[in-house]
């Protein structure tokens, strides 16, 4: 009977306990897939699916790539969402007995990732646990790739809705949970769909929670959660001690790298939902998800990884306490002031690599010659970064020149010790620099004088034998020997030993030679194993190093963030806002920073805002499409935003209140995908705004009500605005563009409703858009002009004016008969309206669209006529 091969078994043994991975098997040059491993990354990755004999009479399935390209295979699965285990040998093949052992030495998945090839420079890389019990849920967010730890533990009366939103804050790669949660269709989709993560669980994993916190002091070396400032949070701690535990079983060298504890509350970042930093475009834009054209795209100028990153992590959570924001703009305020100190900070800071990244990979050590002298020529721009910082005087910047290290050991020891341009194949060494050890250098002399050696032998054998012909050769067989040509052989002396016989001459090794082969032999390979040895130490003493060096990281990244939001801000010509505490918001002539640098050619309509907690809480905005509306809106919260990092802003002067939260409802959403109708998408955001906004909350709603029929739509409007306004609770500022008119009598219904319309000026047919928001409601709506605009054909425009003109004017002709008409007339319109009415009641008006709805009016009329 026939029977699977043991390195079959072997490998079906270790996949067993890697279900959830792609096994990557090491066997020689290659990584090896078999079975349904092979089938599908075959297709994956267009790879050719081969079979390998496995001792059963049908072929395993196989493909393989081969072990140098690994990485780059490797990060095509993580970006679509496997999970890899490497596998290799374990044991060296020379001591094994029979089958070498093999093992998983890594699982890579897409949030332990810290090579540099892999990760995107101007992102953090985040995985992340959650843990929920009762109506408390904690949130532990990890990048392995920096060190940063972020956790929160917070009590929610909307767990799911809150927990999501928290998880889309940091925007992880990899969730790590209990599996019990997917069963949450709301949770599951959200992951898949929204966050694009790929999930891992704690039973799968084997991770025991109830273990967590002695996990946890051992990890951070302490006695009790307490020291981490975690006494009172202990949901926080179980999902800080699964992630570290998860990090520990899957990675080499575990969860080594998590050092800095950030513990923050609810209490403490502007709360963006997730809708309104999708329709904002803060990070990115909402077709193309690029970065250009987002408020990102902006303001990010600056120099450094860590900068870069600092920016989005900062835009992604605005600040809300006054003292915090404060301490920012005071900074963006002195380096705006001092643009030559800047600009030359900004020089320098052009030569700082991500420290912060590079080590990692010296702890985790994977760090190579190259990167160590990335991190010297960094520690190189260190102390003129240093002096320049020294003269400020706010206590933001003063805090950074005291926090950065010079690094001058660093320095010097990695330039003494490594080479200026080590090779990228270490293999062959000559990654040392001569004269940083005495050892190592006379072992190269030797190397390098072997030749002259030989040569020296060659000359003085020639000459004892008389051999002119004589010659010192090497080969990988006999390594050095002598060759004499057949018709000197009797001059060969009896010391000479021959080795072998060729058909012109004979082959001799002597003791002299062998001697000297081995000690040149042996000062290669000693030569190699010593700067292997010298790089490691140096590296141990980089890794030691750690504090000091993320310290100084963390004050550069702060400082290139700063800068970049003064360059930009002097650049853009932009304004310091003042921050109110009465809970309004005034901006004098306000510009959208994205729109204005997109523009081209022309130029950005400034406008002006005010809203407040009393009789400015709702600003109506009507206008024709394409006049302005949505850019008008999103601006008044991108600046909010960008005076809430500390940025300065797109006006002439601004004195803004802090927001607490900022909820937008704009335009169709992405949900569609996630299989709900454009209209249930619009009404389960409005309701989550009218649960969740507060007084001190920014609302923006872009024609709510559009997707359903005309009238559903605009009782909706209507009711809606009449909430906000009306219930005590509420009362945030909201802004609302509308294209029903109607709800313009509002302002004189309720108590903080306020008209606005961007104005147009229309000459005969056509329109010119003025951009500028006016007090008031708008007269018309335009439709037809902006669908000419826009390239509708003439046919099509001059038909829709018509049949404008036609509905107007019936309209007009129901009400003047209506009023004027003689009796027996009155009678007849009475009998069509009667009839109309009858269909009215019978329609359901629900399951119309406005297009449906207007063939109707059509229907209708020809009946009146
Ligand atoms: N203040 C401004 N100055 C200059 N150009 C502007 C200004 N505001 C808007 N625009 C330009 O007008 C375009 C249309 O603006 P927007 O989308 O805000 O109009 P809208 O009124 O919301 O239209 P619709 O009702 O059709 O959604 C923008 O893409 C931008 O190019």
């Amino acid at each position: 009977m026939s029977k699977l091969s043991p390195m079959m078994q072997q490998y079906l043994n270790i996949k067993a306990a890697h279900k959830d991975h792609v096994l990557f098997f090491r066997l020689g040059d290659f990584y090896e897939m078999f079975f349904d491993d092979a089938v599908n990354i075959s297709k994956e990755l267009e790879l050719t699916l081969t079979g390998k004999d496995c001792g059963l009479p049908e072929r395993a399935p196989m493909c393989g790539i081969p072990y140098h390209a690994a990485e780059t295979y490797i990060k095509r699965l993580i970006d679509r969402g496997y999970k890899v285990a490497i596998c290799e040998q374990t044991e060296d093949p020379a001591q094994a007995k029979g089958l070498v052992k093999r093992d998983v030495i890594r699982v890579i998945t897409p949030g332990t990732l810290i090579e540099g090839d892999m990760l995107e420079d101007s992102k953090n890389n985040y995985i992340a646990s959650f843990y929920v019990k009762g109506k408390a849920f904690a949130v532990c967010f990890a990048d392995i790739s920096t060190g940063e730890v972020y956790l929160t533990e917070q009590i929610s009366t909307n767990l799911n809705n809150d927990m999501l939103n928290e998880l889309s804050k940091f925007m992880p790669s990899e969730v790590l949970c209990h599996e019990s949660f997917l069963k949450a269709k709301e949770i599951k989709d959200f992951l898949s769909n929204r966050l694009h993560a790929v999930c891992s669980f704690y039973e799968r994993e084997g991770i025991d929670l109830s273990e967590s916190e002695s996990v946890v002091k051992q990890h951070f070396a302490v006695s009790g959660p307490e020291e981490l400032g975690l006494a009172e949070n202990g949901l926080a701690v179980l999902a800080l001690g699964g992630l570290i535990q998860y990090l520990n079983q899957t990675q080499h060298d575990g969860a080594k790298r998590l050092s800095q504890i950030h513990f923050y509350n609810e209490t403490q970042y502007m709360n963006i939902d997730i809708t309104a930093r999708r329709n904002l475009e803060i990070t990115e834009t909402i077709r193309t998800k690029e970065k250009r054209g987002t408020l990102l795209w902006v303001l990010d100028k600056t120099k450094t990884a860590m900068g870069k990153r600092l920016m989005r992590k900062s835009l992604e959570q605005p600040l809300i306490n006054l003292a915090e924001i404060t301490r920012r703009q005071n900074a963006v305020k002195e380096l705006f002031e001092e643009d030559i100190l800047r600009s030359d900070l900004q020089d320098q800071l052009s030569g700082v690599y991500d420290l912060e990244r590079l080590m990692t990979r010296v702890v985790y050590g994977s760090a190579n010659p190259r990167e160590l002298r990335s991190l010297a020529a960094t520690a190189g721009r260190l102390p003129a970064i240093k002096e320049l910082t020294a003269s400020f005087q706010c206590e933001m910047l003063k805090d950074i020149h005291e926090q950065i290290d010079l690094m001058e050991d660093i320095a010097n020891l990695v330039d003494n010790s490594i080479v200026e341009e080590p090779p990228f194949n270490l293999k062959d060494g000559g990654y040392i620099k001569p004269g940083f050890n005495s050892d190592l250098d006379e072992y190269r002399s030797l190397c390098t004088n072997a030749k002259e050696i030989i040569k020296g032998i060659e000359e003085s054998e020639r000459e004892k034998t008389g051999i002119k012909g004589l010659k010192v050769k090497y080969n990988k067989v006999f390594g050095y020997y002598i060759e004499v040509t057949n018709s000197n052989l009797d001059m060969v002396p009896d010391t000479y030993i021959r080795k072998q016989t060729l058909t012109n001459c004979e082959r001799y090794i002597t003791q002299e030679l062998k001697e000297l082969e081995t000690k040149v032999l042996t000062a290669s390979e000693k030569i190699l194993a010593l700067e292997n040895e010298i790089f490691h130490e140096v590296r141990k003493y980089i890794a030691s190093r750690l504090d000091g060096i993320q310290r100084t990281a963390i004050a550069v990244s702060k400082l290139d963030f700063l800068c970049s939001l003064a360059f930009v801000a002097a650049q853009n010509n932009y304004v310091c806002p003042q921050i109110v505490p009465d809970g309004s918001l005034e901006i004098k002539n306000g510009r959208h920073p994205v729109v204005e640098q997109m523009l081209d050619g022309s130029v950005f309509v400034p406008n002006d805002t005010y809203l407040d907690q009393k009789d400015h809480r709702m600003a109506i905005i009507t206008g024709p499409n394409m006049a302005g509306k949505s850019t008008y809106m999103r601006q008044v919260a991108i600046l909010v935003i960008m005076a809430q990092i500390g940025s300065f802003v797109p006006a002439s002067s601004a004195k803004l209140s802090i927001v607490d939260r900022i909820f937008t409802r704009v335009g169709a959403s992405d949900d569609l995908a996630a299989g709900q109708s454009t209209f249930m998408v619009e009404m389960s955001e409005v309701a989550h705004i009218l649960k969740h906004a507060t007084p001190h909350s920014l609302v923006i709603l872009d024609e709510i009500g559009r997707g359903t029929s005309t009238f559903d739509g605009m009782s909706i409007a209507k009711a809606v605005v009449e909430y906000m306004t009306n219930a005590k609770k509420l009362r945030c500022k909201t802004l609302f563009a509308t294209h029903y008119h109607e709800l313009t009598s509002l302002e004189d219904e309720l108590e903080g409703v306020k008209n606005y319309n961007i104005s147009v000026k229309k000459r005969g047919d056509d329109i010119t858009f003025l951009r500028k928001i006016v007090p008031g409601g708008a007269d018309d709506s335009f439709g037809i002009e902006v669908a000419k605009l826009a390239g509708i054909p003439e046919k099509v425009v001059e038909r829709a004016k018509e049949i404008l003109k036609e509905l107007e004017s019936e309209n007009g002709v129901v009400r003047v008969i209506r009023e004027s008409a003689p009796q027996d007339s009155q009678m007849t319109l009475m009998n069509y309206t009667s009839e109309i009415e009858e269909k009215l009641r019978q329609l359901q008006v629900d399951a119309l669209t406005p297009l449906e709805a207007l063939s109707l009016l059509y229907e209708w009329k020809k009946l009146i006529k």
